[in-house]
C-alpha cells in the first residue's frame, strides 16, 4: 500500500520503536510509554503485552519552521505504537485531558490528529466525571484527520493488531496532560476489546454512570478550513495561521459548544 505523504522527512521505526529524523527536520529524543505506566487505565490492569506500548516525539518539524512554530506557540507531535495486544485489549494510549493553558486564556487546548499508518480509533468523552457526557469512538484510516475538542478526555486506540499505528498531531507548545480523574475511574467510560476475529468491541466501565457510545467516522472540518486527507503539516506550510486555534482555542469558541468529532 502506498505510504502516506506526511509532509515530513521523518520515518517511524518498529525496533526499537521510535523515529528517524531526516536532515531537514528537528525532533527530540523519544519518550517511551511503558505498559507499567498505563496499567491504571486498562480494563485488565494485570494484562500481558509489549513492554514499550508507544513512543512519543513531541515538537518535531522542518528546521526552516522551527522559529515560526515557537512564535505561534504551536507544536507538532508524532506517536508510533507497538503492534499486538494488551491481553484482550488493543494497543492504546492511557487517556488524558489537556491541561488549561495560560497562553490560551485559561482554555484547555484541542488536538488535531492525522493517521500516518495503521488503523485508529480516537476515543473521546466530554468529561471524566461520573457522568462522562457524550462518548464517541471515531474510526480513522490513513490520511484521516480527527479533532479532539478542549477539555475532552481522550485516548488513541490501534484498531489493527497487525499494523503499527502512527499518527501526527498539532498540539499546544506548552502541552500538559491530566490523568487523575481518568485513573480515579480506572480508565475512560468505554473499554475497547479485541475479538478473536480481530474486530473491536466495546464494554462500559462500571465506574461511570451509564452512557451511550456513538461509533462514527471523522467529520469533515470545513469550518476550520482544513482539507480532508491532505497532510496537516503541508497544510500548515501553505497557511501558517491554519492551526492557530490549537494554542488559542477561544478563536473557535462557537464551534466547540456543540462539537461533533
Ligand atoms: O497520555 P500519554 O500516555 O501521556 O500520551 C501522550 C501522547 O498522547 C497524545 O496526546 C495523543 O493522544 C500525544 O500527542 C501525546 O504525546
Amino acid at each position: 500500500m502506498e505510504k502516506f505523504k506526511s509532509g515530513l522527512n521523518i520515518i517511524s521505526q518498529t525496533s526499537p520503536l521510535g523515529f528517524k529524523y531526516g536532515e531537514d527536520c528537528f525532533g527530540p529524543e523519544i519518550e517511551n510509554r511503558k505498559l507499567k505506566d498505563i496499567r491504571k487505565s486498562l480494563m485488565d490492569i494485570n494484562c500481558d503485552g509489549p513492554d514499550i506500548v508507544y513512543s512519543i516525539a513531541m515538537d518535531v518539524g522542518k528546521k526552516e519552521h522551527y522559529q515560526k512554530l515557537k512564535e505561534q506557540h504551536l507544536l507538532f507531535g508524532i506517536v508510533t505504537y507497538a503492534k499486538g495486544k494488551l491481553g484482550k485489549e488493543p494497543i492504546r494510549s492511557q487517556g488524558h485531558i489537556h491541561k488549561k493553558s495560560t497562553y490560551g486564556q485559561g482554555w484547555s487546548t484541542p488536538e488535531v490528529y492525522q493517521i500516518w499508518s495503521g488503523k485508529a480509533v480516537i476515543y473521546m468523552q466530554e468529561y471524566a466525571d461520573d457522568n462522562p457526557g457524550k462518548c464517541y469512538a471515531v474510526f480513522a484510516e490513513v490520511g484521516d484527520i480527527i479533532i479532539v475538542p478542549p477539555e475532552w478526555a481522550h485516548a488513541t486506540i490501534s484498531a489493527d493488531v497487525e499494523t503499527p499505528l502512527t499518527f501526527g498531531a498539532w498540539c499546544d507548545l506548552e502541552y500538559g496532560f491530566e490523568y487523575d480523574k481518568i485513573r480515579a475511574h480506572n480508565g475512560l467510560a468505554w473499554f475497547p476489546l479485541i475479538l478473536d476475529t480481530g474486530e473491536l468491541t466495546w464494554v462500559g466501565n462500571d465506574n461511570y454512570e451509564k452512557s451511550t457510545l456513538i461509533i462514527k467516522s471523522p467529520n469533515n472540518y470545513d469550518e476550520f478550513g482544513i482539507e480532508e486527507k491532505k497532510s496537516i503539516y503541508k497544510q500548515y506550510e501553505e497557511n501558517n495561521d491554519l492551526f492557530l486555534f490549537v494554542p488559542k482555542p477561544y478563536l473557535k469558541k462557537e464551534i466547540w459548544r456543540n462539537f461533533i468529532p
